[in-house]
């Protein structure tokens, strides 16, 4: 974990890698009540029993479930102290390069791209790529912005 005291600090390590989350596992249980939550439930992601005869041979977790444990993730990478609070501005964008089977240990690399000052408060943006461990390719990668009110 990362911890800078304020965003002067944050500042000088743009364009440097932030490191890696913890493995997050992704259980049928997560993906249910995503489902149950979002009101997706497609068999893809919830029938256990036609899913083995699917494509993938088994249930995968939907895109957006991987995409909201960012918020999770990144927290466990760096943190930057002194704040008021920090708002969800958004992405940029967002691919999702290879499925995330039921089971799948997941973790969250970030890359510190960009910081911009507003009247607002100070963006961030930050890459994530989120890795399947065994995977030759990404989960999910994403431009993903932030706003750190001081
Ligand atoms: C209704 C809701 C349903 C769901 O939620 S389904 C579950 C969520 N979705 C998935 O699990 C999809 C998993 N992904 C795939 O199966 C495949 O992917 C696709 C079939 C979607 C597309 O495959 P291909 O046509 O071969 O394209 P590519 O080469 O995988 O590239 C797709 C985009 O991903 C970027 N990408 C690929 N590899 C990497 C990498 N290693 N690092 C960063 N980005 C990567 C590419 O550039 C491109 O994006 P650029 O269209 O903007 O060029």
């Amino acid at each position: 974990m990362k911890v800078f005291n304020g965003v002067a600090e944050l500042e000088k390590a743009v364009g440097t890698h932030l490191g890696y989350s913890d493995w997050h596992t992704v259980t049928q249980e997560q993906i249910d009540k995503f489902a149950e939550a979002t009101g997706d439930h497609q068999w893809i992601h919830v029938d256990t029993e036609k899913a083995k005869a699917g494509p993938f041979g088994t249930t995968i977790a939907h895109g957006y479930l991987t995409l909201s444990l960012l918020p999770k993730l990144v927290q466990q990478v760096y943190r930057v102290d002194g704040l008021k609070m920090g708002i969800n501005y958004g992405c940029d964008k967002v691919r999702f390069p290879s499925p995330v089977p039921v089971g799948s240990r997941l973790r969250a690399g970030v890359e510190l791209l960009e910081l911009t000052h507003t009247p607002a408060g100070t963006r961030v943006k930050v890459k994530v790529t989120v890795e399947r461990e065994g995977g030759d390719k990404p989960a999910c990668v994403a431009e993903s912005l932030s706003l750190l009110v001081a």
